[in-house]
């Protein structure tokens, strides 16, 4: 030991996973690597399945979702959290991140309730952001960082999307880990919106070399159809799909004409 402290860190990976791929997977040994490789330690990771109530067309019942990640994830260092999942309504990101991080910071202190996270939680959090000056470390030095592809990245440019408080401090307090994905240019990106470049050193971009197009989307297209997704998801994760016939013309149509809850939430908010 040559006496320098390690950052440990904890990822964070929030989206449909409808259902979990390969690629998901991935996501979390690319980021691990790029981390230790710049001195931190990552300790675990999370995925976050998000809730029905988010209302993206073909998103399928959460408790199937849920299954499906812990299918994939078993014997890793990988894990699946459902509490985000399971809430009646859309939670803002922002709102998941400082769920996992008060957990984090004062886990005798957490319990489950909504009210609590959006009253006391939170107010705990913004304390803890205004007093400290740079560190977003708990007690024990663990950072909690967002883990996403540059899709996600990229969507923060989309107008009624996000909240430019919550990137800011997605961004500014917890920290992103990005993968990239074909068809993105994420430090375009970063380079040409003045909140990202602000917070470029807190944006850890990893360089996919192994370029990789599987993505929900294309699993669940090859399903409808008929085609083999043997090998871009775990077995379990098939078996499960097959036998719960998950993934039909139908369930495509879920949400159709639905407006996805953030820009729900945010439209209203900016038209009232
Ligand atoms: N091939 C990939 N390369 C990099 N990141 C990916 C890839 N596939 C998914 N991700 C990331 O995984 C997270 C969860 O994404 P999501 O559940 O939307 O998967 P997806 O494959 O993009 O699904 P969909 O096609 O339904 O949008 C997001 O941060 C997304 O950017
Ligand atoms: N304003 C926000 O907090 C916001 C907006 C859009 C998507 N998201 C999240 O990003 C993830 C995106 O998932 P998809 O790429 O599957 O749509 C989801 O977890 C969703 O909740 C958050
Ligand atoms: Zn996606």
């Amino acid at each position: 030991m040559d006496g320098t402290a390690v950052t440990k860190v904890v990822l964070l990976a929030c989206g449909s996973f409808n259902p979990i791929t390969n690629m998901h997977l991935r996501m979390f040994e690319l980021a691990r690597d790029h981390l230790e490789d710049s001195g931190y330690q990552v300790l675990k990771g999370i995925i976050s399945p998000v809730g029905d109530g988010y209302k993206k067309k073909g998103l399928i019942e959460a408790k199937h979702r849920l299954e499906m990640a812990r299918l994939a994830s078993e014997n890793s260092w990988i894990t699946v959290d459902s509490w985000e999942g399971l809430q009646p309504d859309w939670v803002e990101t922002a709102k998941v991140i400082r769920h996992y991080y008060n957990e984090m910071m004062a886990p005798e202190q957490n319990n489950d309730d909504v009210d609590t996270v959006k009253y006391g939680k939170k107010r705990r959090i913004e304390e803890y952001y205004v007093t400290s000056s740079s560190s977003m470390e708990n007690r024990d030095g663990t950072r909690l960082m967002l883990l996403c592809g540059a899709d996600v990245l990229e969507s923060f440019g989309i107008p009624n999307l996000w909240k430019q408080e919550d990137i800011e401090e997605i961004l500014g307090f917890f920290g992103l880990v990005c993968i990239t994905r074909a068809g993105n240019e994420p430090l375009k990106f970063i380079h040409q919106s003045d909140t990202l470049w602000k917070h470029r050193k807190n944006i850890h971009i990893v360089q996919e070399w192994v370029t990789n197009e599987i993505s929900a989307t294309h699993v669940r297209r090859a399903l409808r159809r008929g085609r083999s997704v043997r090998y871009l998801l775990p077995d379990g994760v098939l078996n499960y799909i097959h036998e719960h016939h998950l993934y039909s013309e139908d369930s495509e149509q879920k949400n159709a004409g639905v407006v996805l809850a953030p820009f729900q939430r945010y439209s209203d908010a900016s038209t009232s």
